[in-house]
């Protein structure tokens, strides 16, 4: 039997297999291209997810904060708000000053140093002198500043340092003393010197309170000045202010930074926070006019500020050494 259908495959309902053979087929291929269809969208799902997973990540390696050591809208104000942390073995490749080189190390905030009046005319002040760069920022009057140009470049920020003279012109330095000679005193008054003074001051002598330190050993160091940073400052490949850094590695002469802000997070400035980088997560200080963060310099305090992302951010850095022969005097008018 099944011979005699091979020999004679077209009986009489050959036909009729052909048709269903045929529909079948098609239907089969109809099938495959409807599980592929599947496949494909399965696939499509699989890369939005990944896609959507990698810029999770990505996001997050930027918002990792963890904790928030003073936000803006807190006024600290008897006592600093003092987080502790281990001291790290840069001191130990360093000459030691008794009664000034940190035995305890970590970070402080505070906002009874300053007042918020303070705070405005040194803003004041801040903004006056650094329009000089901008009324003569397209002249080619300006020369670098051999000093500490290399510390200083190091921002992608507008500086002003009131100790040398030197203010951020591009790229350039122009000592404001040397070009403006006595006009300079149009622009600053000895109010504004003694102000600046008295501000340093309080802040050497609140660091030394909170780390234990004798006032009278340790010294304002260079560089020690104004930033003004917005979103819109020019950006160059090494100079930019929000890469992770450590002062005493990158200022050399630093044992204790002190920070004062001159203007507020969130309603002057988006972005800008100081963030403490530590292994186990982020610790941010969000500025506020007047207040005053301050830290031993070693790598137990690594850190950097956010992209500021609108608005504008004044700050002064003010430093301070153990070492007496990295010592610098008060500024003062010419
Ligand atoms: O402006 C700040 O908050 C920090 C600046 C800073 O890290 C520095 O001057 O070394
Ligand atoms: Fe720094």
């Amino acid at each position: 039997m099944a011979l005699l259908r091979l020999r004679n495959p077209k009986g009489p309902n050959a036909a009729e297999i052909e048709r269903k053979i045929k529909r079948g087929n098609a239907l089969r291929q109809g099938s495959s291209w409807r599980g592929s269809r599947g496949l494909l969208a399965l696939l499509l799902v699989a890369l939005c997810a990944c896609g959507v997973a990698a810029w999770l990540y990505l996001a997050s390696l930027d918002s990792d904060i963890t904790e928030t050591l003073a936000g803006r809208r807190e006024m600290i104000s008897s006592q600093p708000r003092v987080y502790s942390v281990q001291c790290s073995e840069d001191y130990e490749n360093y000459k030691r000053y008794p009664g000034c080189t940190p035995q305890k190390c970590g970070r402080a905030v505070t906002d009874g140093v300053v007042t918020s009046e303070e705070a405005q005319a040194l803003r004041r002040l801040a903004e006056r002198g650094l329009a000089l760069a901008g009324s003569e920022g397209g002249r080619a009057v300006s020369y670098n500043i051999s000093v500490h140009n290399v510390m200083l470049r190091r921002k992608d920020a507008s500086i002003l340092d009131l100790h040398s003279g030197a203010l951020s012109m591009g790229k350039q330095f122009v000592n404001i003393y040397r070009y403006f000679g006595e006009q300079i005193t149009d622009v600053f008054t000895e109010e504004d010197f003694k102000l600046y003074r008295d501000v340093r001051g309080r802040i050497q002598a609140i660091i030394a309170e909170t780390f234990g330190l004798d006032p009278t050993l340790m010294y304002l160091t260079k560089p020690t000045f104004f930033s003004r940073i917005n979103s819109t400052t020019a950006k160059t490949q090494h100079d930019e202010y929000w890469h992770p850094h450590i002062d005493k590695e990158t200022y050399g002469s630093f044992d204790y930074t002190s920070l004062l802000y001159l203007s507020d997070y969130g309603s002057d400035f988006t972005g800008g926070r100081f963030v403490f980088m530590d292994q186990n997560g982020n610790r941010t200080v969000e500025p506020r006019a007047g207040r005053v963060s301050f830290f031993s310099s070693g790598s137990e305090n690594l850190h950097r500020v956010e992209k500021v992302t609108w608005g504008t951010r004044y700050a002064i850095t003010v430093s301070f050494t153990c070492n007496p022969s990295h010592a610098i005097s008060d500024p003062s008018l010419p």
